[in-house]
């Protein structure tokens, strides 16, 4: 029976489980109901639902189940052949597993083909309602640990956080961002973070409001052209290409203005993503077999757009360092140069101790993690709001009043409680990355679990954020279910159960960042613009790399807003301080349909 606890904390790594139970005579471990999930937040297609149905039903009837061996399953199975009664041996043997050290984890065995035409962490969905909050999942010679229970999270990601590295993800970004400071461990880590944390103070952050503001007008005049034309706009790519300008801008003060021009960079910079992101959920590293990495073509692209970038990051830095050299500098807490507020500026003007391949990993890194996650953020964000007209109206209606016609300035972050609340349910719905990885540096014990060293662990962001033993509509988008005058949610008031940034000390640096940065694009495209899915879009399909994408774009119609007049007295709770509107020095937007000069 999958547990349907309906409230919010879950104290017990016990109860976050379903209840499993072994069938009678085999050893196999089986839940006794399987509860299908949709999936999007919307109810699936009957295609889809039929084939989740199929899957459902292979892991009901132990297709996935490893067979227990050892002598505590012979017995077990030899009483049951005498005759004993399932119920009794359920409760004698569940007795003599608490109290002994051979507790085995679950396992499941995975077969690629039910994986195939799939994004992975779905199918570990529909295991985790079945297996539990961990489980091994088993690939031929490979093992992982799934975890999806949030005190097991918070064990590993906090608790004991020394006790595990980033393990298989370091190998697999090495190409990319060698010791950068998402795959370094140990003291590069400790170091580098004690370096870049610093730099994104708060000045930085309210400086950077203007540039997400100045980023989103660009793809408002896009999308204003597109509106005057009645074409439809692929708005996934075109976020990506906000969050490269922006991240392009905010790191190393570069302007890679893709949203107006292809250059030769921009197309470099793709190149590599997408191999970082075909290398981690390839089952087989091709790029490590010695011939192939020479003859293959797409290897040989892969590393002429890789020169290229790490090229042009090692001008960008020595044209830094001469600024710097050139400054009269006084460095201080909250340093930033007006000119050139970036990360890098910061780092070298604080006198950084660092080798100029260590710094480029780092910027490399962080225009990694700070591009794709939060277009993929905003491209999920308009999905849901796409299939949610409520939700999207009672957005606008905060944004007129909140905004106007202005920009908006960073005290409009905490005005903008609505959009806020939106953009942190399409990250419950919606995690980038859907997983996170760890590898156990120790032998430990997670749950009632001993494991050894050498795990590696998925952590399933996703199956925390739709477990319907944590979540009451766990599938449904609900900006609601977060209270608009509670604390913005994060891992700690909600006890694990959402991790949206992460946790612990290797928790996301650029949470504060991103959450601004989706506000303001979010906000200054519905003030504008209404959004659609257009006639005869595709389908909108999950894919997975380092975030989630869509298989083929999410397509829609962009109509340009005829605002109603804006009444004081709507809901009480989108109702702000009228004495904190007067002091805004956000700048007045040009009319509907006329395009802005401002550039960064
Ligand atoms: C909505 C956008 C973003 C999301 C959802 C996101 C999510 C995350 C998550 C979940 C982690 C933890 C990974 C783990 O524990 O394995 C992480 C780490 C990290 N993020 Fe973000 N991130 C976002 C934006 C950004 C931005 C804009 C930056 C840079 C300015 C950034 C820089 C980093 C870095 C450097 C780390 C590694 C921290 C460490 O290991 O010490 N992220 N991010």
């Amino acid at each position: 029976m999958a547990v349907s606890l309906g409230h919010l904390h879950l104290p017990s790594t016990m109860s976050s489980q379903p209840q499993l139970r072994r069938v009678a005579g085999n050893g196999f471990w089986v839940a006794s109901r399987i509860s299908c999930s949709s999936s999007n937040g919307r109810v699936p297609e009957p295609a889809e639902e039929k084939r989740r149905a199929e899957l459902s039903a292979r892991i009901a009837s132990g297709a996935f189940t490893v067979n227990r061996t050892g002598f505590l399953s012979q017995l077990r199975s030899g009483l049951s052949k005498l005759g004993f009664p399932a119920e009794v041996l359920d409760i004698l043997f569940n007795w003599v597993d608490d109290g002994g050290d051979h507790l085995k984890i679950p396992e499941a065995r995975g077969s690629l083909s039910a994986l195939r035409n799939e994004a992975f962490f779905v199918p570990l969905h529909e295991l985790y309602l079945t297996y539990g909050g961990i489980f091994r999942l088993t690939f031929g010679p490979k093992n992982f640990l799934i975890v999806s229970d949030p005190a097991i999270a918070k064990h590993i990601l906090k608790e004991n956080s020394k006790g595990y590295s980033k393990g298989v993800l370091a190998e697999i970004l090495d190409f990319v961002m060698g010791k950068g400071l998402i795959p370094a461990d140990g003291e590069v880590w400790r170091v580098r973070r004690r370096a870049i944390v610093p730099a994104l103070h708060q000045k930085y952050v309210a400086a950077m409001i203007n540039l997400f503001g100045q980023a989103t007008d660009r793809l408002s005049q896009k999308l204003d052209a597109a509106a005057s034309n009645g074409e439809d706009v692929e708005m996934e790519s075109l976020f990506s290409r906000l969050t490269l300008d922006v991240i392009g801008k905010a790191v190393f003060n570069y302007d890679f203005d893709s949203l107006t021009y292809d250059t030769g960079i921009v197309e470099a910079v793709y190149t590599v993503l997408r191999e970082a992101e075909d290398r981690s959920v390839s089952p087989i590293p091709f790029w490590e077999i010695p011939i192939w990495k020479d003859i293959s073509p797409k290897q040989k692209k892969v590393n002429e757009a890789l020169k290229l970038v790490n090229d042009a990051l090692d001008n960008l830095i020595s044209i830094c360092k001469r600024m710097v050299d050139e400054e009269d500098l006084q460095f201080h807490e909250e340093y930033m140069n007006e000119q050139d507020p970036s990360i890098l500026h910061f780092l070298l003007a604080s006198g950084d101790d660092v080798s100029s391949k260590q710094l480029r990993d780092d910027l490399m890194t962080m225009l990694i993690a700070g591009h794709e996650t939060s277009a993929a953020v905003l491209t999920w964000t308009f999905y849901l709001l796409s299939k949610e007209p409520a939700a999207m109206s009672k957005l606008q209606q905060e944004v007129d009043l909140v905004l106007g016609d202005r920009f908006p300035t960073i005290e409009d972050m905490k005005r903008l409680k609505y959009t806020t609340r939106v953009i942190n349910e399409s990250l419950r719905l919606y995690p980038q990355p859907p997983v996170l990885i760890r590898r156990s540096l120790e032998n430990d014990t997670l749950g009632k679990y001993p494991i050894k060293r050498g795990e590696d662990i998925f952590i399933s962001v996703w199956n925390l954020h739709r477990s319907p033993h944590l979540w009451d509509d766990a599938e449904k988008f609900k900006p609601e279910r977060w209270p608009l005058d509670g604390p913005n949610p994060n891992e700690t008031n909600q006890n694990f159960r959402y991790l949206p940034f992460g946790g612990g000390p290797r928790k996301c640096v650029g949470d504060v960042f991103a959450t601004f940065e989706t506000i303001v694009a979010v906000a200054m495209l519905v003030q504008r613009f209404n959004f659609e899915m257009a006639l005869g879009a595709p389908e909108v399909k999950m894919t997975t790399g380092a975030t989630i994408h869509t298989t083929e774009g999410l397509k829609m119609s962009v109509t340009r807003r005829i605002k109603p007049p804006i009444f004081p007295t709507l809901e009480p709770v989108l109702r702000v301080d009228p004495s904190g509107s007067s002091s805004h020095q956000g700048k007045a937007l040009p009319p509907k349909g006329e395009v802005s000069s401002t550039h960064p």
